[in-house]
């Protein structure tokens, strides 16, 4: 008897054992249906040689193998296994991650006739006369349909029994009587197909098409079966229909036994349906003459290729070209028979990267990415995991990619934070990333101009390969910063005041020079609260503890956190007061005041008020490519890897936003940020500028970003952390409490803050339980716990026990290994 482990996708449920039934092939990877409590699941085997001993005596047999080849690749299971241990989630999150759309089936319940529904049926009328009409129509159908979807049952049986006027409620209270007099049962079955690929009507000549007309044919028959036999392999119904070759034609054809109708897989293009991004850069030639610094970072990087697993981290200034190097490395790989895959931020963001790629290598491209649909990334999926494609572009959970023989894994912008998952399974990308190529042997290079302090020191220690590329391609110079102290600019212009008159200025002189600017505020929105002049309070979410963010153009308030909104008042909710006030600034107030200063410039806001709809953000980024917009306003998402030439000016308001944040990661933010933001200007022959609004203009990271100093930053940064016993020289595990009442979060916080303390003994230590700083989210009061320490391991196996021995808390906890954010 073999036995076989299973991750299914219930959260917080471990892995389970069944046996498999002799005669049915399990191997790791591949999908079953088992039953789970009352339910039928798909489930996905994880470990297919389970030991004997230590299993539960009653076990259930696996029920059905899905799939005859493994459905996840071996690589892509372990990699699932490594980062529901690592992050402390569970198996079935993690597969859930790793798995295409629909890759899990729907669990789902039928209803039946019982065996003895006859004589059931009977006792109808006596108990339950009124309904009987309800009762007798269910009965019927399910004796003339055999079972039916319980879901579906009140749809179906109001359609049959139109004169009953049976509400839906009717029908689920009859369900609910049959049920319990037996004379109907339930039945778990799991529904959905294991193969949603979407199919396509192509037309393929027969062998009789090749041979010389022996019946007579009509003129348009006749050329239709010459353009059958030119296609051998059949071609496409629309393509036909398109030649003028219609349905009514091809079924003649067929009749005649001249042509066979077949439905064919076909994936769903991405590139295709623009959901992929538009183009920036879609006339720019693909391989440009290497620079000597790029030819160094190549010749250190490609030999690497092949030689087992090789951590990189590439450290190459704003415009230095480094997705040139990428693009070498990725051709190298594939010569060496290589797999590659590229992880990006974001990519609607990147698609200028991608579609540079994608014009590269074609179709042995994927693109894996939330962006896409589903029938899109179910597509990709496949075709990936087919073998048909070498190299795939993606976000965060592309690292699962079914790409086999990995060889090169680029991580490009390491430094995002929208490299890390926040929901469970919250694992990092970059990381994740790493232990893939870790496994597969493969170099894996990570990519910034402003690399994280965690990836700073591994490579600054020696523990990955340092690749520097310290200028701009054609020795063009970084854009000058200047810092405009706002302090100044309030007194002299006004507390109103929004662009100092040096901006405006400038945004003017670009203006009229026929040049592009970027305009940076970090936060979306009209002015993030509002204030009430009589009494002094400002509008607060009812669910959150934070102020709801005056949204003007939709005249409504809104939480950022919770997604709470209300129309705008025009009074206080508390004192009826008629003096509000709009208190701070946003991205739409910015739009206005440029607009202000420039009335004949076009602008674009991109923040995600404005980005909702799919495809939104490459219809504008592929604007301001065409240079049919003049300026862009926008939160952090203006301020990643675009490459747009004509940029020669950026503008930050309140540059200094972030560092009022309780986290202290602030200072790196910030100056990842505004390195990042100025390094959009002067990225082609004109020289660009940066002007820098702040009221900490002696802050070191606001210092060091305006004259683009990693090195000193970090040296300054890395001393901060070192002395504060922060991250990267400790680890530290997040774990909040959640719960309605702040007094029971707190108390069972306590709880577990004991428990912790007496596991972990001297091995780490236990900060907390305090409140968190964002207090209150969704309605729950949120009360947090640090883990700080040296040895990350035994942090996280104590969480684990310490949380598993209170079952009460499973559903109240979150833990966030390695966090990012500590709000
Ligand atoms: N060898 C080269 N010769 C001429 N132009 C080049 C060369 N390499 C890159 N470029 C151009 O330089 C610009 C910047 O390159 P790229 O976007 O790769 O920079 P980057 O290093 O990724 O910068 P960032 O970190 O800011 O995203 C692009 O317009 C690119 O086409
Ligand atoms: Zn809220």
């Amino acid at each position: 008897m073999r036995l076989v482990r299973v991750a299914v996708p219930v959260p917080g449920l471990g892995l389970l054992t069944y046996r498999l039934p002799d005669g049915l092939q399990a191997p790791r990877g591949t999908r079953v249906v088992v039953q789970v409590g009352p339910r039928k699941l798909t489930g996905l085997v994880t470990h297919d040689n389970a030991p004997l001993d230590d299993t539960p005596a009653r076990l259930r047999d696996i029920l059905e193998v899905l799939d005859d080849v493994t459905f996840l690749p071996e690589e892509v299971v372990d990699l699932a296994l490594w980062v529901g241990d690592y992050y402390l989630a569970g198996p079935g999150e993690v597969m859930s991650a790793a798995m295409p759309p629909k890759g899990w089936l729907r669990s789902d319940m039928t209803l039946a006739l019982a065996e003895d529904a006859a004589d059931a049926a009977q006792q109808v009328p006596r108990e339950l006369p009124l309904d009987q009409p309800v009762d007798e129509a269910i009965l019927a159908l399910l004796r003339a349909k055999g079972p039916v979807l319980r879901r579906q049952v009140a749809r179906v049986v109001a359609a049959r029994v139109r004169d009953l006027e049976a509400t839906p409620e009717i029908i689920s209270r009859a369900v609910r009587r049959l049920l319990k007099i037996g004379a109907v049962r339930l039945q778990p079955v799991v529904t959905g197909q294991a193969d949603a690929s979407r199919k396509q009507r192509w037309i393929r000549p027969t062998p009789a098409a090749f041979e010389p007309a022996t019946t007579r044919l009509g003129a348009k028959q006749a050329a239709a079966v010459g353009v059958l036999v030119g296609t051998p392999e059949g071609i496409d119904a629309g393509v036909l229909r398109e030649q003028g070759i219609g349905s009514e034609v091809v079924r003649r054809l067929v009749a005649l036994g001249l042509a066979i109708v077949e439905w064919r897989a076909v994936a769903r293009d991405p590139f295709a349906s623009g959901s992929a991004g538009t183009s920036e850069a879609l006339a720019a030639p693909l391989f440009l003459p290497m620079t000597p610094e790029q030819t160094d970072a190549l010749a250190a990087l490609q030999p690497l290729i092949g030689q087992g697993f090789q951590p990189a981290l590439l450290h190459g200034v704003t415009g230095s070209g480094k997705t040139q190097v990428y693009l070498r490395l990725a051709r190298a790989a594939l010569e060496a028979e290589r797999g590659v895959l590229l992880l990006v931020p974001e990519i609607a963001l990147t698609s200028a990267v991608a579609s540079l790629f994608r014009r590269a290598f074609g179709e042995r491209l994927a693109i894996q990415h939330s962006g896409l649909s589903d029938g899109e990334r179910y597509d990709q999926w496949h075709r990936i995991r087919r073998g048909e494609v070498d190299i795939v572009i993606g976000t965060r959970s592309a690292v699962f990619a079914p790409l086999p023989r990995l060889g090169l894994v680029i991580v490009d912008e390491e430094h995002d934070t929208a490299y890390k998952q926040d929901e469970s399974p919250r694992y990092h990308g970059r990381d994740a990333a790493l232990v893939r190529a870790r496994d597969a042997g493969a170099l894996a290079v990570l990519g910034s101009a402003t690399p994280s302090l965690e990836t700073w020191r591994h490579a600054s220690e020696g523990r990955y390969r340092l690749v520097r590329m310290r200028q701009r391609v054609n020795d063009r110079p970084l854009a000058d910063v200047r810092i405009i102290d706002m302090r100044d600019v309030l007194a002299s212009e006004g507390p109103e005041v929004v662009l100092s008159q040096p901006l405006r200025e400038a945004l003017q002189a670009c203006f009229s020079r026929r040049e592009q600017a970027m305009v940076l505020l970090n936060r979306r929105g009209y002015a993030p609260s509002l204030l009430c002049r009589g009494c002094g309070k400002t509008t607060e979410c009812p669910n959150c503890a934070v102020t709801l963010t005056v949204h003007r153009r939709a005249a409504q308030v809104r939480c950022h956190y919770c997604g709470h909104a209300a129309p705008l008042p025009s009074t206080c909710p508390s004192c009826q007061g008629e003096f509000l006030e709009y208190t701070g600034v946003g991205t739409e107030r910015v739009e206005q005041e440029v607009l202000a200063a420039c009335p004949q410039a076009r602008i674009a806001r991109v923040d995600r008020d404005t980005m909702q709809r799919r495809g939104a953000i490459g219809t504008v980024l592929a604007r301001f490519a065409a240079r049919e917009v003049d300026v862009l306003v926008g939160t952090q998402m203006i301020a990643k890897g675009h490459d747009f030439p004509q940029v020669t000016l950026v503008g930050v308001v309140s540059a200094d936003i972030g560092l009022g944040v309780a986290d202290f990661r602030a200072a790196e933010r910030t100056f990842q940020l505004l390195t990042q933001v100025a390094g959009r200007a002067g990225r082609g022959d004109a020289r660009g500028e940066a002007l820098v609004q702040t009221l900490h203009p002696k802050h070191y990271a606001i210092v060091m970003a305006a004259r683009q100093a990693y090195d000193d930053f970090v040296g300054h940064e890395l001393e901060f952390r070192e002395r504060m016993r922060y991250p990267p020289w400790l680890s530290m595990i997040n774990i909040v409490v959640r719960h309605e009442s702040l007094a029971t979060a707190l108390k069972d916080a306590g709880l577990l803050a004991e428990k912790l303390r007496a596991l972990g003994a001297e091995r780490f230590g236990v900060l907390g339980p305090a409140p968190a700083p964002l207090g209150r989210l969704r309605g729950e009061s949120r009360v947090q716990l640090f883990l700080k320490g040296r040895d990350r391991a035994a942090m996280r196996q104590v969480t684990r026990q310490a949380i598993t021995g209170m079952p009460s808390l499973q559903k109240r906890v979150t833990v966030d290994v390695d966090p990012l954010s500590m709000l």
